[in-house]
């Protein structure tokens, strides 16, 4: 197991993702909340077998696949699906979790959560790092990935924790308003910083 685990988060679109890949690069262990997400609901599986027996066939796409889009407008616009459904995925995310985190072999390991904050699992790990950008970047860069309506991504921000929330808790923040070179010397030193936290750690 990691000697030190680095929570990561941020809002939807801030960059989390692209802070992630560029740690991933540096070989860093990332274990990724969002992806653990898919994974409990993919074909065969007991969490995709509840969501269909909730919500009917129709929320699967033609290859018998989670239709996301569709889970997401609903869970979005109605506030007892979206906690049916949290209730649904949080522990079986969080078991998944755990247990990568367990198996991360680089000398820090981190972990990507949307909903660090929000679900009290920032208290978990050793350090928190924010992925800061202001409300409107946040907003731009969702719907141009996601070709989403701005009522969707605004809905979504408002169920989820503010950016002060996130900010007083944070314990390095990286500034992703800029571009992605300016993202990059952050990381940089961060990783610098990671490793010496780490080595601290391994031999105290
Ligand atoms: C509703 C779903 C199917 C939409 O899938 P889609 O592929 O469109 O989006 P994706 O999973 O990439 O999520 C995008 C972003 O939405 C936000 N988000 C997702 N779920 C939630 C939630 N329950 N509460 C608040 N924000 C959320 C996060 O910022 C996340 O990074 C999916 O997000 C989901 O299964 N959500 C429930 C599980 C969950 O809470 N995941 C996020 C934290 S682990
Ligand atoms: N510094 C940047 N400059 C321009 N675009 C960026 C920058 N950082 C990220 N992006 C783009 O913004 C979008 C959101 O970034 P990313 O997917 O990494 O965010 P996220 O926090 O993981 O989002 P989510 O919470 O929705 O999963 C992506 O399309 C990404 O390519």
């Amino acid at each position: 197991m990691s000697q030190f685990v680095v929570g990561v988060s941020g809002g939807i679109g801030s960059g989390k993702t692209t802070v992630t890949n560029a740690f991933a690069k540096l070989n860093v262990d990332i274990i990724d909340a969002d992806v653990i997400a898919r994974d409990v609901v993919a074909p065969g599986t007991k969490g995709l077998r509840a969501i269909v027996d909730k919500f009917g066939s129709q929320i699967l796409d033609q290859g018998q696949c989670l239709n996301r889009r569709a889970l997401r407008e609903i869970i979005f616009s109605d506030e007892q699906a979206k906690s049916w459904l949290n209730e649904l995925l949080h522990p079986l995310i969080r078991q998944e979790t755990l247990r990568q985190t367990i198996d991360a072999t680089s000398a820090y390991c981190m972990l990507s959560v949307p909903l660090l904050i929000e679900n009290g699992s920032y208290k978990n790990v050793d350090r928190v790092l924010i992925v800061d950008v202001p409300e409107s970047i946040q907003l731009t860069r969702s719907m141009a990935r996601d070709k989403a309506e701005e009522a969707l991504i605004k809905s979504i921000m408002a169920s989820q924790a503010s950016r002060q929330q996130r900010l007083e808790v944070a314990d390095d923040v990286i500034d992703n308003s800029g571009n992605e070179s300016e993202l990059t010397k952050q990381v940089l030193a961060l990783h610098q910083r990671y490793l010496q936290f780490a080595n601290a750690v391994a031999q105290s």
